[in-house]
């Protein structure tokens, strides 16, 4: 377990206000994200450098010297009161002292590279370099997507390279243009164990009948299959009594099917419900609901253990801990980390261990009359694809864009990774049926919205996955007459269809076996998967 080297508390962050810096890191050789990690604590160490952002996590195919592993890529945001010099005499010292390693020839294998790619004093001024030891801005960065990609969620929409005098979000996008397969990248989503990770890819496609460049998702979508322990989960399929070879059994069944579909399987593990004004189970309770389970499934070896990824749905940090230590990978938290002040921080003490960061208002208990957005209180500058909004069209999904990016930047001040992070807009938290379709019809907004916050702080949603899980909720069967969950199956796939059209990564069901074909033809259909 790699400890994080963020989680300082925040009163102990350093005041290194004066200049700024952006890095960019890779590896591909060894455990490359302990390398990275590794890397940026090494950094967070030193007293006059503070890491204030980090990217997502890339993996892409060698660039120059193709024959050589994959590479492990992303950028931070640092502020220092180094100079240039004397933050690249830093970066090789850790690069060569620290982490050992050893240059074999340039554009080859690396357990760790530390660049400087832009840096920016404390009038907001670009340095600009041109020596034997430093060249910055890095003299090639304009042609990496492994570098401006990653870049791309640090900086404003508006940022301007000092050389080429182009936002840098224009070079990116004519990268993208030339639709070159060598510019591809997946992002990842770390899991606990080396080499363990949740992958997407998107690619630019051009739109013949708009003559428009757009990105969207071509790797199979996830399939979260729900595991209900709960006997009173309003959908009405908890396996009541806790027996676990009973459990086991059916979750044998629902894996070899739900296998014979796709690669692997998320199943999100609940033991306590959420259903609207339920009645909350007790630590106690929900303990032995799922601690036991997950540790059998683990445990099992009749289970195909390499292609189950485990998560666990709670909102209590002290289950998630547990479920830590029990094999889980994913905490899905309904709640946002506001149920429970202290879930940030065990998900930042884990740090590969995945967070599923939801949007709600309120709690269980008053959720359902909080659902007012009529009043777009924001005081934000925000942007869709990088262009900015104020549209009356789009408030909606930009008030819960916003809401949802204040607890994004509170995860990640108390020392959550961005590369841990998957976005869900908490489908029935607090929304009404229009409202839920409304996200689901503008989930492309979302995953390309940013915005600055008060206290100038730039978020932005590119790149980070999002869950949806619409299942058998109310909003359905209202539309579709049945007032029995377990009858909304059938509408709940053709709503799975839509939410994949709409590049959603991952789809939560109760039903996983026939939604999971709901999944592989809109899989087939929208993302050309095989
Ligand atoms: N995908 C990928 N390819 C690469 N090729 C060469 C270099 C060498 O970069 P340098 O010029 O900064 O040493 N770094 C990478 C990298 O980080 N990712
Ligand atoms: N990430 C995520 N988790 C959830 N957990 C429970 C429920 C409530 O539905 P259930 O009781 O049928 O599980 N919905 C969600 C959801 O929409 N997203």
């Amino acid at each position: 377990n790699i400890s994080s080297p963020f989680n300082l508390p925040v009163l102990e962050r350093k005041i290194s206000k004066i200049n700024s810096a952006f890095l960019a890191f890779g590896s591909n050789v060894g455990d490359r994200f302990a390398n990275i990690n590794n890397a940026l604590s090494l950094l967070q160490q030193n007293e006059k450098v503070n890491i204030e952002k980090v990217s997502s996590l890339f993996e892409s195919e060698p660039m120059y010297f193709k024959d050589q592993s994959p590479f492990m890529n992303g950028c931070i945001e640092i502020t220092t009161q180094l100079t240039p010099h004397e933050l690249l005499e830093l970066c090789k010292k850790i690069e060569y002292d620290e982490l050992k390693r050893i240059k074999h020839f340039d554009n080859g294998p690396r357990s760790i590279d530390l660049d400087i790619v832009m840096y920016i004093n404390d009038k907001g001024e670009h340095i600009l370099i041109n020596d034997e030891t430093l060249v910055v801005p890095h003299p090639r960065m304009l042609e990496r997507t492994f570098v401006l990609e990653p870049l791309c969620e640090l900086i404003s929409p508006t940022h301007i390279h000092p050389i080429s005098a182009e936002p840098i979000f224009s070079s990116l996008q004519e990268i993208y243009k030339k639709q070159d397969p060598e510019n591809e990248l997946w992002v990842l989503n770390p899991l606990p164990g080396q080499s363990r990770f949740l992958k997407y890819k998107s690619v630019t496609k051009f739109n013949c009948f708009d003559n428009s460049y757009n990105r969207s998702l071509v790797s199979p979508t996830y399939l979260m299959a729900i595991i209900n322990t709960t006997p009173d989960s309003f959908s009405g399929d908890g396996m009541l009594d806790n027996d676990i070879d009973m459990q086991l059994k059916h979750i044998k069944e629902l894996c070899d099917k739900a296998l014979q579909l796709s690669d692997s399987i998320i199943l999100d593990i609940g033991g306590c419900s959420t259903r609207p004004n339920s009645a909350q189970a007790s630590n106690e309770e929900e303990f032995e609901r799922t601690i036991p389970l997950i540790k059998a499934i683990r445990e099992s070896n009749t289970l195909p253990n390499s292609k189950i990824i485990l998560s666990i749905d709670t909102y209590r940090a002290s289950m998630a801990q547990k479920a830590i230590e029990a094999g889980v990978d994913i905490i899905n938290d309904i709640s946002g980390g506001s149920f429970d002040k202290d879930m940030f921080k065990v998900i930042a003490k884990n740090a590969r261990v995945s967070y599923v960061l939801s949007h709600i208002r309120g709690d269980i208990s008053n959720m359902v009359t909080l659902n007012d957005y009529t009043e777009d209180k924001s005081e934000n500058e925000e942007f869709i694809y990088g262009e900015k909004s104020t549209s009356s069209e789009t408030s909606f999904i930009r008030t819960i864009s916003r809401e949802l990016a204040k607890s994004y930047e509170k995860a990640i001040s108390e020392g959550i990774k961005r590369w841990q992070i998957l976005l869900d807009p908490g489908l029935g938290f607090a929304k009404n049926g229009k409202q839920n379709l409304a996200i689901i019809k503008n989930l492309p907004i979302m995953k390309n919205y940013s915005v600055d916050l008060n206290d100038d702080t730039y978020v932005s949603f590119r790149n980070l996955p999002v869950l949806l899980g619409p299942s058998r909720k109310k909003f359905i069967g209202t539309i579709t007459k049945d007032d029995e969950p377990k009858d909304r199956d059938f509408a709940t796939g053709a709503l799975v269809a839509s939410c994949i059209g709409n590049d959603t990564n991952i789809v939560r069901v109760h039903n996983a076996i026939e939604c999971g074909k709901s999944v592989k033809i809109a899989d087939t259909l929208y993302r050309d998967i095989e």
